[in-house]
């Protein structure tokens, strides 16, 4: 048996050790970190390292040369240049850290809400962010120096605000880029909160990135605040680097060497800042933004039914009536969903059939409650199980999703996080709808991981999502759709994306696992081979309406709607459709 071997949704899977292992096997971030670790080491242990204070002076080491008493000699006012090294590597890495804990304080968590949530969060987050970058640093930090304290790590806490931009820019576009990514819609679907959601799989990604740009802001905080040192800012009990230098500087033709020392070390602390933020966001992959987004790709066009159980009577697990999705465009209103009306009872499939850009996945999405937060959703009745979904409020849809909703998507791939092997994210969601100990759930994942198929349940449990193949990442989502024993499933495209052998085993699998557990089901197709399949009964629908609902059987023999017709045309070429499903087997697994 042959599958399709997706490839790796990024280039290579970010996770935090592994960056640290590579950021640190480059020479040159070991370099820099040496250097760091130096200058903090140095400047925790200047009291030991000089008997002198960082201001204290006395006439006779006026420009005195080195000694054993002096080992760097003394300044234009007789203070020991070696005290003011170590203390002034203090104030820069203490002034330094300040300005970025205050950028990454503001930037961050704006950053985070906008590029999560956009909307009016986001427009208002970079109305600000604009505000702050139009104001003109340099002369805001020289008015606050002279007005209000001469403190240089208030100027540095100035400098934080200012920056802020810049990491909030980084942030949201970082968040942006992985809140396409499918699998923060499967998290969803699987019915994890939003908190959860950011802490778990959009942090991750932010991180890294951050990290670089932290040590960049380092690099520019170090540089700002001995500029304001040499301007003469700064109380005159703060030893600075660049108070050192503007010492030097008036001294420089009597004593040019005192320009050595601060000048080499402040250069080797913003060159050691600079190694390290470049050798992480290499190890990153080259780029500032940690990921490169997998979008949804264009989806292919590709085409007996098996009786109903449905109970006369029996209240519908889901009913749809007079559904609407509108969208507010420039040129007006778009309704992509127009009056969609359909049932699912327990234990039948219903396929959702229709050219692509009928409104098949947004009928799906909002029963879902996945829709876009510009999307305007409308409806007579939309109940699940007897539970009105269009009041149902977030946590509750949420409750609801993953437990007693479960979603399999189009592409395997994108819709597993990268940074989290199978098993965690199998186990997360039992834990969390259906209350299972670690071992609870990590016994039903590899119950539920052969059961799907997978010859080697342990090996794919442990495996990161890039280390298995397309069509097992279908199982493993086919297991995860069905791990809290939902009692709708909804499958939009669920093989789409694998190749044909494989789809006709993983069209048996879900058959067999909604028969078993009576589950009804939902399936958004193009394929009218998978209405063929596993379908009860089919809504045909075109430009946002269902134009015909008939069983399966009567819509390959009796199409009513001459859409219907044209659509059974263009891809039955005359075959009949299968009389009985197989039984369901053991599938076995090819590639890996
Ligand atoms: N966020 C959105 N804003 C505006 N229009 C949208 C949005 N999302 C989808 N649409 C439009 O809604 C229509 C229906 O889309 P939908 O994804 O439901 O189609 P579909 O039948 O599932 O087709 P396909 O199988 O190709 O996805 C399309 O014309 C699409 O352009």
């Amino acid at each position: 048996m042959t599958e399709k071997s997706a490839p790796p949704p990024f280039a290579a899977p970010l996770k935090r050790d592994h960056l640290m292992r590579r950021t640190l096997r480059d020479p040159a971030a070991l370099g820099g970190l040496a250097v760091l670790v130096l200058v903090a080491a140095a400047g925790a242990a200047a009291p030991l390292l000089s008997p002198y204070g960082p201001d204290s002076s006395a006439l006779s080491a006026i420009l005195a040369p080195r000694s054993a008493a002096h080992p760097l000699g003394g300044d234009g006012v007789g203070r020991d240049v070696l005290a003011r090294l170590l203390y002034g590597g203090r104030t820069s890495l203490i002034g330094g850290a300040i300005a970025v804990l205050v950028a990454f304080a503001i930037g961050g968590p704006l950053g985070l809400v906008a590029g999560f949530h956009r909307g009016w969060v986001d427009a208002a987050a970079r109305w600000v962010n604009d505000v702050i970058m139009a104001v003109p640093a340099i002369i805001v930090m020289l008015a606050v120096m002279v007005v209000i304290s001469q403190d240089l790590n208030v100027a540095m806490a100035v400098l934080g605000v200012i920056v802020a931009p810049l990491v909030f820019r980084l942030i949201r576009a970082s968040v942006m880029a992985v809140r396409e990514e499918l699998y923060i819609d499967a998290a969803r679907v699987s019915g994890l909160g939003e908190a959860r959601i950011l802490r778990r799989h959009v942090l991750p990604m932010v991180i890294a990135p951050s990290v670089s740009q932290a040590a960049q802001l380092f690099a520019i905080a170090i540089g700002i605040q001995a500029g304001l040192g040499f301007l003469g800012l700064g109380k005159a009990s703060q030893a600075s680097w660049g108070a050192m230098l503007n010492d030097a500087f008036t001294n420089v033709y009597n004593a040019p060497i005192l320009l050595l020392w601060p000048g080499v070390t402040m250069a080797a602390t913003i060159v050691a800042f600079g190694l390290l933020g470049t050798s992480i966001r290499d190890a990153m992959g080259g780029d500032d933004t940690v990921i490169q987004p997998v979008r949804r790709g264009p989806r292919p066009h590709t085409a007996a039914p098996v009786s109903a159980s449905v109970s006369e009577g029996e209240r519908p697990l889901l009913a749809v009536d007079d559904l609407r999705v509108t969208y507010a465009r420039p040129d007006g209103d778009r309704t992509v969903v127009d009056g969609v009306s359909l049932t699912i009872h327990r234990g039948e499939v219903l396929g959702l059939v229709g050219e692509s850009g009928s409104g098949k996945s947004q009928t799906a999405f909002a029963v879902l409650g996945l829709l876009p937060p510009q999307a305007r959703v409308g409806a007579e009745r939309l109940e699940f199980d007897g539970t009105d979904l269009t009041r149902l409020g977030d946590t509750a849809y949420n409750r609801l999703r993953g437990r007693r909703v479960g979603y399999i998507p189009q592409e395997p791939m994108s819709n597993l996080d990268p940074s989290f092997r199978i098993g965690f994210q199998l186990v997360e969601p039992m834990r969390r709808h259906l209350g299972l100990s670690s071992a609870g759930a990590r016994d039903k994942a590899l119950a539920l991981l052969e059961r799907v198929g997978i010859p080697d349940p342990m090996r794919v449990f442990r495996s990161y999502p890039h280390q298995i193949s397309g069509g097992m990442a279908q199982r493993v989502l086919i297991a995860g759709a069905v791990s809290c024993d939902p009692d709708l499933l909804i499958a939009d495209e669920p093989t789409t994306a694998l190749d044909v052998t494989v789809q006709a085993e993983v069209l048996d699998l879900m058959r067999s696992l909604q028969q078993e557990q009576r589950m009804g089901m939902l399936i958004v197709t193009h394929d009218l081979g998978v209405v063929a399949d596993i379908c009860d009964r089919v809504a045909v629908m075109r430009t946002g309406k269902v134009v015909e609902t008939a069983s399966a059987r009567e819509l390959f023999h009796a199409p009513r709607h001459p859409y219907t017709r044209t659509l059974l045309d263009s891809t039955l070429e005359g075959a009949e459709p299968r009389k009985a499903l197989s039984a369901p087997s053991q599938i076995k697994d090819g590639s890996r």
